[in-house]
């Protein structure tokens, strides 16, 4: 991709208009130049940092190379294609502009305005008439989930032209194919949703689990969880340790309440992760089952940052994971083999999701954690453990138990990921940690 063109040689025939302020804009936005579908431009010095640092060296390093939300996968094409493509990085005028057509209060002018500048494309044409305009379409297979393109018409001679590439529409998908929201930042209205939720004086039920070194993330969750999650709303957190003297003592706001639960430690990381749904599972018989309207299972390597309130809500609840988020299908790093109870054919799978959330009311969680432990078991007698342990079989169960409800990456995103532009808050997210030093064994 070039510019120089621009500046240099392209033939403008309405030199009048390109007085140097408008040429000025023009370079301007022409620097807004980003891939179709792709969310953000990028510098090259970005290129290399974090990557794939969630997923403990499996699966995720590729993941993330291949995501088309991720701001660094951007350089890393820009990488494999080489010095002919040219990333312009994002600046201030253009931050600006994009600052003024969302602000409620811009005028009907300035906002014509600034949208004719963003575009650019007329502005482009009135400056530069023999400038030729080709437009692409592309989208994601509804069946396939492979990138398609659904129009496309550029001019014949195009492989000899220099390219600016400009002006993408990014859309991020707010329903699934079943039909059950996918929860995003302006998706809701939060009045509406507390108008409905208060006054059913609901309580929810958090698990979470700190065994072993993990009961260092304890102090963080909590107090950012009684700062953002659920706020106004009965909580109640049920926390199983192994070491309930190392539980930090947190100010816990009205009408909310925190269990601790003595459980045993396992010296295999794989082992307490997958342990949780037994034991998600005793405590709804004995204590939540018709006594709690909702809950949810955190990770405790987490932190809130935002907003999460009752519009997470729902019979059954299910994140997407912040790594594999507009992936497709083979991609995901379902278990592939059959032997396993988790096994997911390469031409199945809906989403990726996260095993650090899920939710819903306590009889369809119970009915999800039952599943799990059933096939964890099956497996452990057959000798054969899911690529990543119930992640794999939660992923199973909501392939052929679809959630009602599905949070966006903005409910469990990573620390060590970078945040693109479409997406506007990171509510949760996987703080970074040494896996070598906090877990029992590599
Ligand atoms: C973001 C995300 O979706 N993370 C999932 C992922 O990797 P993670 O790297 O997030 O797994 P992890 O090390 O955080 O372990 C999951 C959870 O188990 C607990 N724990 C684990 C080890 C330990 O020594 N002590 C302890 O208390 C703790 O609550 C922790 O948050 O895959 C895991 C299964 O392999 C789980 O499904 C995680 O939820
Ligand atoms: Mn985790």
């Amino acid at each position: 991709m070039e510019t120089g063109r621009l500046e240099n040689g392209m033939p403008c025939h309405n030199q009048k208009q390109a007085i140097t302020s408008e040429r000025r804009e023009l370079e301007h936005a022409a620097k807004q130049v980003r891939f179709a579908g792709k969310s953000s431009s990028c510098s090259s010095t970005s290129a290399d940092t974090a990557r794939g640092g969630g997923r403990g060296g499996k699966g995720g390093g590729d993941a993330a190379a291949a995501d088309g939300q991720d701001i660094n996968s951007n350089c890393d094409i820009a990488k494999q294609i080489g010095p002919q493509l040219k990333l312009l990085p994002l600046n201030d005028q253009i931050r600006e502009l994009q600052t003024i057509i969302r602000d409620k209060s811009t005028s009907r002018g300035d906002f014509v305005f600034s949208a004719d500048r963003l575009a650019m494309e007329q502005g482009l044409r009135d400056c530069c008439r023999s400038i030729r305009i080709g437009k692409i379409l592309i989208q994601s297979d509804e069946e396939t989930q492979k990138a398609k393109v659904f129009y496309a018409k550029f001019p014949p001679d195009i492989s000899r032209r220099k390219v600016l590439l400009m002006y993408p529409i990014l859309n991020v998908s707010t329903t699934s194919r079943w039909l059950a929201p996918i929860v995003w930042e302006n998706t809701f209205d939060q009045t509406v949703i507390d108008a409905i939720y208060k006054p059913q004086n609901i309580t929810v039920a958090t698990t979470v689990f700190a065994v072993g070194r993990y009961t260092r993330f304890l102090k963080d969750l909590l107090e950012s969880a009684e700062q953002h999650f659920l706020v106004g709303y009965r909580v109640h957190y049920y926390l199983f340790t192994d070491l309930p003297d190392q539980v930090p003592v947190v100010k816990l706001g009205d009408g909310r309440k925190l269990t601790v639960i003595k459980t045993e430690s396992s010296n295999r990381w794989q082992e307490i992760s997958s342990r949780r749904m037994e034991r998600i599972e005793k405590l709804i018989e004995e204590k939540l089952l018709h006594k709690v309207d909702y809950m949810f299972s955190l990770d405790v390597d987490s932190k809130f940052y935002a907003h999460w309130g009752a519009e997470s809500l729902g019979d059954l609840v299910g994140v997407v994971h912040a790594w594999f988020f507009g992936l497709t299908r083979p991609q995901f790093t379902y278990e592939r083999r059959p032997k396993s109870q988790a096994y997911i054919p390469y031409d199945e799978g809906d989403y990726y999701y996260g095993g650090a959330v899920f939710g819903g009311r306590p009889e369809k969680v119970l009915k999800l954690v039952q599943t799990c432990r059933r096939n964890l078991d099956i497996d452990r007698a057959n000798q054969i453990e899911a690529l990543w342990q119930e992640e794999s079989h939660l992923n199973k169960y909501f392939l052929y138990n679809k959630p009602t409800k599905l949070l966006s990456p903005e409910y469990l995103w990573d620390d060590t990921k970078q945040r693109p532009s479409f997406m506007k808050v990171v509510r949760f997210t996987q703080v970074v940690k040494n896996y070598a030093e906090i877990r029992p064994n590599p």
